[in-house]
């Protein structure tokens, strides 16, 4: 795909893959393009040339909604949740747009257990911090049951526990068959959690592959990871 904003190009004929089962790591320093690649996934901005193809179909002239309903869910960097909900209302606004809403208040009890947010169940979501507002905002994608979730810098903001306790979160959401692409700057979560690697650097792919050959690359520590 490639995106072009006046003279700039964001993307520049970017292909990638993501499989069910595992999760995808897509990194790269600011500016990259990384968030522009999942507004273009998820129907937010059309590409100025290439496709997106989901589970075998072309989705590439749907919008957001409908890929919503073939099974697309993504966060966002920037927080968006119903600040005067509690958490359980939350989650309930987007579980009753999900495939069955007759089960939706189960399956939101199900989410605030998987997620540890059961205790904040009734909790005004501008009352969280940042960490437990991150699990909520993964929670809401979670509730429309998504074979393919995008997170858009999920762990910015978590301490050490509530990170350690995410990437076995993601684990185990890929070992149930879900399709996890994962953009993030903290590369002790990137390398522990991904099944592979992409590196975006000035809107091009210069890298992808398992953690620990990316990690070698040198082009990507020259462009990102040199410092790390
Ligand atoms: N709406 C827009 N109009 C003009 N330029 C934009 C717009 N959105 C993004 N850009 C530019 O496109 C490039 C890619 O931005 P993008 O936000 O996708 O990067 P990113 O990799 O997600 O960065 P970060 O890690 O900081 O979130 C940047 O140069 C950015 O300034």
């Amino acid at each position: 795909m490639t995106v072009s904003f006046g003279g700039h190009r964001a993307l520049d004929g970017v292909g990638l893959t993501a499989e069910p089962g595992r999760v995808t790591g897509l990194i790269g320093p600011n500016g990259a393009g990384k968030s522009t690649l999942f507004d273009v996934v998820s129907g937010l901005r059309r590409p100025s040339a290439g496709r997106v193809v989901l589970d075998g179909k072309d989705v590439t002239r749907m919008g957001p909604a409908r890929r919503s309903r073939h099974g697309l869910a993504r966060t966002f960097q920037r927080l968006e949740l119903f600040g005067r909900l509690t958490v359980r209302d939350n989650l309930l606004v987007a579980a009753e747009l999900g495939p069955d809403r007759r089960v939706a208040g189960r399956a939101v009890t199900g989410i605030l257990e998987r997620l540890g947010l059961r205790e904040m169940a009734d909790t005004p979501a501008d009352d969280l911090s940042t960490g437990a507002s991150r699990l909520v905002e993964v929670g809401r994608a979670l509730a429309v049951r998504p074979k393919l979730l995008l997170l858009d810098e999920p762990a910015a903001g978590q301490d050490g526990e509530e990170t350690e306790r995410f990437a076995a979160l993601l684990r185990s959401l890929a070992d149930d068959g879900t399709t996890v692409v994962l953009v993030e700057h903290d590369m002790r979560l990137v390398m522990s959690v991904c099944d592979h690697l992409h590196v975006l650097d000035l809107g091009k792919i210069i890298a992808s592959g398992a953690p620990e050959a990316v990690r070698q690359d040198e082009k990507v520590l020259a462009a990102y990871l040199g410092d790390a």
